[in-house]
């Protein structure tokens, strides 16, 4: 699903416009008859308390427009204008009139009003300002924000948390209303998914409002969120005359005394996730475990007994990874630097070898194109340098990825991968990811990819997926606390197996029919 900048969603809706031979109100009507079912649906009639704040642009109009329908069907409902400026929209005031024929009159306000008493069984609807917010709030409005973030009662924002800007960040937390739920229309805002915005949503959803649906696909996006719909088509399907050879050779290089569970866990999710064979390069502590632990790989060492000092091997890999638990002692980065140097094999770099590589970044250009980089948000900001906040962090992952012709999966809650011009944004995975050794096991599923003949770019995007909804498969089972990375590589299966599972309700549909 394609998440589009502010402009992008205007041209959407004047196009919209155009095409259906619409006013731009019908647009707004759209927008808060789905709201308004959506709250009824839940409420069905229920006399709590609504009260419904309206900025003057077309988000206050879409709250305008939203408590006439609350109204009409009986709702107890207080209307307050946040009257932040003189320029109301047209829509706004359209709506403002249909309200005013209906006897309810809104509240008017200013700096110079007390604020309305909220009740923590109250529901709020922010609808103060929308996606066209382009400057900070004045003091009074973010008074008045945060005076709705301290009342305990359910906040609903319609479109965006007002305050929430779409392509930069807030100057002051206190500006921004903390959405329980936000209603967002046709897309989600790229502000929802970053560490530093995302943090003002609890939940968010979609409403279609019925924007035009050729000129939404034809448009190119900088971002795009990676939901079922978008991997199911990147699955290669396992043929029935196929042999392992047709899965590819992986080869995993890492490990260091006490750190082979590292190259376990990659070389484990690597098998898992469908590879054909797997090789693994460790140094000589590790042999007897790595054997023990993981009878499907093939093990090779080094003479050195607890560090990677040295990286040959006589078999021809489909695809290496790299980095995992292998230290950054002088000889490792050695035998790793001589490595790329002369290495033409698709890889994977992660954890060591990202490190290594950002000592030493002559090393880049050297990499095979598309490369995949897993950094976690430390090993991030040594390859790029400081960012000044998310957005620019993004910006600059772009540049780099388009200077090095790379991969940059951007871990975190919310993993992006970057490749050239886009980010790939996941939907999957949860909090109890945040163990030990969960970045191995998606290296190595990333890896696992690669070798059964996936592109690099599909490998990072669908290894991430996978990776997150094997997270949440264990999460049903066990809960967030236990998460641990040898359970998310015993689920990977399930998590194939969720893709293709089909919703009960149409399971039952087909028994019927037949
Ligand atoms: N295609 C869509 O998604 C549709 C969007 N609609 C609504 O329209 C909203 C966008 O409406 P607008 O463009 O009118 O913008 P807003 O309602 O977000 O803001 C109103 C206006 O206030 C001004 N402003 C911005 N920041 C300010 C500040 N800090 N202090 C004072 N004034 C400020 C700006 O000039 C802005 O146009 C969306 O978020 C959505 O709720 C719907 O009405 C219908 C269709
Ligand atoms: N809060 C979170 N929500 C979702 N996924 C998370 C969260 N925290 C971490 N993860 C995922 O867990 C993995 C952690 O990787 P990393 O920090 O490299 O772990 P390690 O070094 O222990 O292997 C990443 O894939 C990341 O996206
Ligand atoms: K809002």
């Amino acid at each position: 699903m394609k998440i589009f900048t502010s402009e992008q969603i205007y041209a959407a809706d004047r196009f919209t416009i155009e095409k259906q031979q619409i006013t731009s109100d019908i647009l707004m009507e759209r927008a808060s008859v789905q709201i308004f079912e959506w709250m009824n649906s839940r409420l069905q009639g229920a006399q709590v308390k609504i009260h419904l704040f309206c900025g003057i642009g077309n988000n206050g109009g879409d709250g305008i427009a939203l408590a006439r329908h609350l109204q009409e069907h009986g709702y107890s409902i207080g209307v307050y204008v946040v009257n932040y400026s003189e320029k109301r929209s047209k829509d706004f005031l359209l709506n403002l009139d249909r309200l005013k024929e209906r006897k309810l009159w809104p509240e008017f306000l200013d700096s110079e009003c007390e604020f309305p008493e909220l009740g923590r069984d109250d529901i709020i609807v922010d609808a103060i300002f929308g996606i066209g917010l382009n400057r900070n709030p004045d003091n009074w409005v973010a008074t008045l924000i945060q005076h709705i973030n301290s009342s305990s009662a359910f906040i609903l924002s319609v479109d965006i948390p007002s305050g929430l800007y779409m392509e930069q960040l807030p100057s002051s937390s206190d500006n921004v209303i903390r959405a329980n739920h936000v209603l967002s229309f046709q897309a989600p805002k790229l502000a929802f998914f970053l560490p530093q915005t995302g943090v003002y949503i609890n939940q968010w959803e979609l409403l279609d409002i019925g924007l035009d649906a050729e000129f939404l696909y034809k448009t190119k996006t900088g971002y795009e969120f990676i939901g079922k719909p978008e991997v199911l088509p990147m699955y290669r399907p396992r043929l029935k005359f196929s042999h392992k050879g047709n899965y590819g050779h992986s080869l995993i290089i890492g490990g260091s005394y006490g750190k082979i569970g590292a190259v376990q866990l990659a070389g484990k999710a690597c098998l898992e996730i469908g590879g054909g064979l797997l090789t693994a390069l460790i140094p000589e502590c590790g042999y007897t475990t790595l054997q023990t632990a993981l009878p499907e790989a093939m093990v090779i060492t080094c003479d050195n007994d607890d560090l990677i000092d040295d990286i040959s091997y006589e078999i021809q890999p489909t695809v290496i990874g790299v980095g995992m638990g292998m230290g950054l002692d002088k000889v490792s980065i050695k035998a790793f630097s001589a490595f790329i140097e002369k290495n033409n094999i698709p890889l994977v770099v992660d954890a060591d070898g990202l490190n290594i590589i950002s000592k030493n970044p002559k090393l880049l250009k050297n990499l095979p194109k598309q490369t995949v980089l897993t950094p976690h948000p430390k090993e991030l900001e040594r390859l790029l340098g400081k960012w000044n906040d998310d957005f620019d962090k993004l910006e600059k992952a772009k540049s780099f990825s388009k200077k090095y012709d790379c991969i940059i999966v951007i871990k975190g809650a919310h993993t992006i991968v970057v490749y050239k011009d886009v980010g790939f944004i996941n939907s999957t995975g949860n909090p109890g990811m945040a163990t030990a050794g969960s970045g191995d096991v998606l290296a190595g599923m990333i890896t696992g990819l690669i070798s059964q003949g996936y592109e690099p770019l599909s490998a990072a995007i669908f290894g991430v997926y996978l990776h997150g909804l094997s997270g949440d498969l264990v999460v049903s089972d066990n809960g967030y606390e236990a998460v641990t990375s040898s359970k998310l590589v015993g689920h990977i299966g399930k998590a194939f197996m969720e893709l293709f599972r089909r919703p009960e309700q149409e399971q039952n549909k087909e028994i019927k029919e037949v």
